[in-house]
């Protein structure tokens, strides 16, 4: 499979790089930097620590596109719903990984996924989505008597609050509670804020130092406190994820996946 990677000297994307050229089957055909990037021009293999590639970073992605058959996406909103009209234009595949997407950023995405092959998901690691299966039994089987509140901590450069994973956790605990999250979220406390509500489902952010990302979630009840946390040590497992997306999703229709769908976790 073709593959280019958006935002190739970001964190993510020269782990995705890496992935990439460590994966049987896949090869890397573009890297994309913004325009003025100092990455532009320099091979993204040297830029990732896997030795040239001979793919040098463009800041031009249609020419790139055109010659592939899916795109890795890390990048930032914007940036994104771009690069998604681009891939939809060239019937590729999108993995996207962008956290911080707000409601109309999801229509555009959708508009595009009537034409490209879409996976999306604010965390693409194995066990984030295995933990957000637990997340959904263990609120439908709890009810609203466990208060649950969802604690996330990463790294001093991220840009965005709640992180998708704490947002797609929460949606998973709203589902089996059978709520909407966006009715029953609480993402900032401060001041007198009055005693907690019933069935609301907060969230708490930490920022700092060089966490990879953490996350837990937990069922505060009448005596008793059940905790479901995940760790992530290393960049790796969102970039390995990401690839495996592509996989699978090469020979999909056009539409608008989930990494429960790529691994086969729903239903
Ligand atoms: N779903 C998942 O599993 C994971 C998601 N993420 C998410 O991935 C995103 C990126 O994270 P991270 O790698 O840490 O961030 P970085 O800031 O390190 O990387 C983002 C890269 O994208 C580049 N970029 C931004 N806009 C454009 C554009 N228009 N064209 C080309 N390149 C562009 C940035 O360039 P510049 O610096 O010039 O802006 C930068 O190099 C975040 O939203 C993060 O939350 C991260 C890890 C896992
Ligand atoms: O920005 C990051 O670093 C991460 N972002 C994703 C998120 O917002 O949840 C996934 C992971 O936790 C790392």
């Amino acid at each position: 499979m073709r593959l280019v990677v958006v935002g190739a000297a970001g964190r993510m994307g020269r782990m995705l790089v890496k992935a990439v050229a460590e994966t049987e089957g896949c090869r890397l055909v573009g890297a994309i930097e913004r325009p003025g990037s100092q990455a532009v021009g320099q091979d993204a293999g040297l830029l990732a620590g896997t030795g040239l590639l001979d793919v040098p970073v463009t800041d031009d992605p249609l020419p790139v596109f055109a010659q592939a058959d899916g795109v890795l996406d890390f990048t930032a909103p914007a940036a994104t719903v771009a690069f998604a009209a681009l891939a939809a234009q060239a019937r590729i595949v999108h993995v996207i990984g962008t956290t911080g997407l707000q409601e109309p950023d999801f229509a555009r995405l959708e508009a595009a996924a009537r034409h490209a092959r879409i996976v999306q998901s604010g965390n693409m690691s194995l066990g984030v989505n295995l933990l957000a299966g637990l997340v959904r039994r263990a609120a439908a089987a709890l009810g609203e008597d466990f208060d649950i509140e969802i604690v996330e901590m990463h790294h001093r450069m991220k840009v965005d609050a709640p992180s998708g994973t704490a947002l797609l956790l929460g949606e998973a605990a709203a589902e089996g509670r059978k709520v909407s999250l966006n009715e029953r979220s609480v993402r900032v406390r401060d001041g007198h804020t009055g005693a907690r509500r019933a069935g609301d489902i907060g969230f708490a952010t930490l920022r700092g130092g060089t966490v990879v990302g953490e996350h837990n979630v937990i069922f505060a009840g009448p005596g008793e406190r059940l905790e479901l946390a995940h760790r992530a040590e290393d960049r790796g497992i969102f970039a390995r994820g990401a690839v495996r997306a592509a996989l699978w999703a090469f020979d999909r229709k056009p539409g608008y996946y989930t990494m429960a769908d790529v691994l086969g976790l729903d239903g």
